[in-house]
């Protein structure tokens, strides 16, 4: 990144591409299934059992053979003996002699012989001999072995996203770990001498830190395993010993504040003799920005600029797509979708603006509703903003009733 001239403006797509370029997923490996949920599957999941596994009965009720009962019915009802039960795991009977029947229970396996089952509803329930008032058809009531899912066949195949519906049938066919990337580990924190931890007393020039929180919720809900370091003051040597501390247990370290021009931007001050590249971005908000790599395993670093509303779309368009390149999810990046806008907004030129929006459904189809102002220290009007809508770099104007792109934040993809 080191060759990027500092003078020049990137545009979103240079910059992002670049990071994507040097990103790599994470080598995958065998991830118990609860770790796995939510993660793309890098295998095939074959089953090795079909399911059900073997012939077992949908009633509880009484195995019996069609031609033993076939003449029941109202007025004319059949007797058998009952020569045992067989309840789900609890063994009883694998055979059934012609002209007996044997109790059985949902689930259990149907003994070799029978092949119906007769529901409790249709008989008196007898244990020692039962009287069956009714006929089921040949079959009736047993789940055949393989009728969901046949050995060999392909359970999930590669590249899903795993929910909790593949991973119940992945158990279901006895694969206690499935093939996925890990999470990766993303290290947060925030610069700012000016910063204190919520919960805590203020003096009349400090703030709260609410970057570290935005940012590692973002990245949680991500995917990625989070480490919230929280606050670093503005002296760069403590701030490299903090992120030393980090390194070991760190994928991604993702930092907030300290990168544009003062005298005290620590997080530059910091990393630029290390080679991480510094510079500007074609975005507003969002326009300067950081990113390289650090340490002996060479960890992508994002130094994110401190007003938050520019932190979070920061974070968005550039952290969110390395965090699923890792992890591998397709697509990387937040797919856009069209919406109309409610009211008219301006933009400057050259810059891809990123305007917090309420998107939502009317009569009309999609809306896209501007929230507050343009400012990047509006955490409030960012709270209430579930969108962004993106104004291309050549645009300044947007009328009311336009159509125009929008990422919706809190979509899946
Ligand atoms: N002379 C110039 N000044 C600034 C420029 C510029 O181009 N020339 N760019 C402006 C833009 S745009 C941005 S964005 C900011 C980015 O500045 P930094 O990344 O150095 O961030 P800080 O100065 O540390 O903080 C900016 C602002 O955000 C508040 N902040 C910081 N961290 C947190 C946190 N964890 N939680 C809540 N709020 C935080 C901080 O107090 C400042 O108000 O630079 C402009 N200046
Ligand atoms: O780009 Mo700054 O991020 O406009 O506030």
């Amino acid at each position: 990144m080191a060759d990027a001239p500092p003078d020049r403006l990137l545009s979103v797509d240079e910059h992002r591409d670049r990071i994507l370029a040097s990103i790599r997923s994470l080598t995958d490996f065998p991830q118990p299934l609860m770790e796995a949920l939510g993660l793309p599957l890098v295998e095939d999941v074959v089953a090795e059992v079909a399911l059900p596994s073997f012939d077992n009965s949908a009633m509880d009720g009484y195995a019996v053979r069609h031609a033993d009962v076939a003449a029941a019915g109202e007025g004319s009802p059949v007797h058998l003996p009952v020569v045992g039960e067989i309840g789900a795991g609890q063994g009883g009977p694998t055979q059934l002699a012609p002209g007996t029947a044997a109790k059985i229970m949902t689930g259990a396996p149907v003994p070799a012989g029978a092949d119906s089952v007769v529901p409790y509803e249709w008989t008196d329930r007898g244990a020692e001999t039962v009287r069956i008032d009714r006929a089921p058809a040949p079959g009736q009531h047993i789940r055949p072995e393989g009728d969901d899912v046949a050995v060999g066949d392909v359970l999930v195949s590669a590249g899903t996203v795993l929910g909790p519906r593949h991973l119940g049938l992945i158990a279901a066919a006895g694969r206690a770990t499935v093939r996925a990337r890990p999470r990766p580990r993303v290290v947060v924190l925030s610069t700012g001498s000016e910063l204190r931890d919520p919960g805590s007393a203020l003096d009349a020039d400090s703030i709260y830190d609410g970057n570290s929180f935005l940012l590692a919720a973002a990245a949680r809900r991500a995917g990625a395993i989070v480490y919230r370091v929280g606050i670093v003051p503005d002296h760069p040597g403590e701030f490299l010993d903090a992120l030393e501390d980090q390194l070991s247990r760190a994928d991604l370290v993702v930092t907030s504040g300290g990168v544009s021009q003062g005298d005290f931007d620590v997080v530059k001050a910091a990393l630029a003799p290390l080679g991480v590249w510094f510079g500007g971005i074609r975005m507003q908000p969002g326009k300067p920005q950081g990113f390289g790599h650090v340490g002996e395993r060479q960890i992508p670093i994002f130094t994110l600029p401190g007003n938050p509303v520019s932190s979070y779309v920061s974070f968005e368009q550039f952290v969110l797509p390395a965090i699923r390149k890792m992890m591998g999810r397709t697509p990387y990046v937040r797919p856009t979708v069209a919406a109309r806008l409610t009211r008219a907004i301006s933009s400057p030129e050259g810059r891809r603006q990123m305007v917090r929006a309420e998107v939502g459904v009317d009569a009309s189809g999609v809306y896209a509703a501007p929230v507050g102002g343009h400012g990047s220290h509006l955490i409030g009007d960012l709270a209430s903003s579930n969108a962004l809508v993106v104004v291309p770099d050549d645009v300044t104007e947007v009328a009311a009733g336009e159509q125009v792109q929008v990422l919706r934040l809190d979509e899946e993809f």
